[in-house]
């Protein structure tokens, strides 16, 4: 028998409107692997994602945590399952009213965790300054606001905020976006540390495929709204996939159009 996947979707469909995005997706995400998902933009990577998150209903289908479906239990095991999921956003999505060090002690005092595994204020603050340093920077950094952050040190924020609560799943949206190649390599580095010291189960999304190539243990290729093609992260480049072979080596031509309207 083989081992139960930590996430398994099955038929996942959702339309806005008239505008199919997801049209039927399946997937498994093993214990402790990391799933690379690539696509164009708009093919609705993000919409899986924020389906999982449970903040977008999907119309069909089933998203199983730890073989619970989360579309089909009481919304306080819902948040229960959801909430082991930590989110790196592709902005960072910090608080900007915030010092660095509150940003990460949000994390920690998230609503929905435990509330006598919350630390105080305090403690959370003294704990954030540990985590910053498990993404490379000076605890110091706590006191200085976001916007005094360059885009590499938010990512690394952002990461210390995803990590902060331990979390089981850890979902990636774009890490490397608007970094330089270098950085982006860094931070890479840091989140496959992180998903291992964690041992964590990761998604990310990323058009980036240096970055899915060094995050991914496997990937899988979303098209019309379909996952079309799956198979291991260090076979996007030659996977032999016409489509695939299309997007990652960003040729004009070939069974992929482009899609100003869908
Ligand atoms: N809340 C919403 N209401 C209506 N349409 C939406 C909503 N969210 C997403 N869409 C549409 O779903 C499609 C997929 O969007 P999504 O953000 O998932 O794409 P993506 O693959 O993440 O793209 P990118 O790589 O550019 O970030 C788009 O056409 C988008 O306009």
């Amino acid at each position: 028998m083989t081992a139960q996947p930590k996430i398994r979707i099955r038929g996942l469909k959702k339309s806005f409107g008239s505008k199919r995005v997801l049209d039927g997706v399946d997937l498994d995400v093993e214990l402790g692997t990391s799933f690379v998902i690539i696509g164009g933009s708009g093919s609705g990577k993000s919409v899986l994602l924020r389906c999982i998150l449970g903040l977008i209903e999907p119309d069909e289908g089933s998203i199983e945590i730890d073989g619970v479906d989360v579309l089909r239990v009481p919304g306080a095991q819902r948040e229960q399952l959801v909430q082991q999921i930590g989110m790196l956003f592709q902005n960072g999505a910090l608080f900007d009213s915030m010092s660095v060090a509150d940003n990460i002690a949000f994390g920690l005092r998230a609503k929905g965790r435990e509330k006598t595994a919350r630390p105080t204020k305090a403690q959370a603050r003294v704990q954030a300054g540990e985590i910053l340093k498990q993404v490379g920077l000076d605890p110091s950094v706590g006191a200085l606001s976001p916007s005094e952050l360059s885009g590499g040190m938010q990512k690394r924020v952002g990461l210390a905020r995803a990590i902060a609560g331990t979390p089981k799943v850890l979902f990636f949206d774009e890490p490397t976006t608007g970094l330089d190649p270098i950085m982006g390599a860094v931070i890479d580095g840091l989140i496959v540390d992180c998903v291992k010291r964690l041992g964590s189960t990761a998604i990310a999304i990323t058009h980036d495929m240096a970055s899915a190539q060094r995050i991914g243990d496997k990937a899988a290729m979303l098209y019309h709204g379909k996952l079309v093609w799956q198979g291991l992260a260090s076979e996007l480049m030659n996977s032999g996939n016409p489509m695939v072979d299309q997007f990652t080596h960003g040729r004009r031509e070939g069974p992929i159009t482009m899609e100003l309207r869908r």
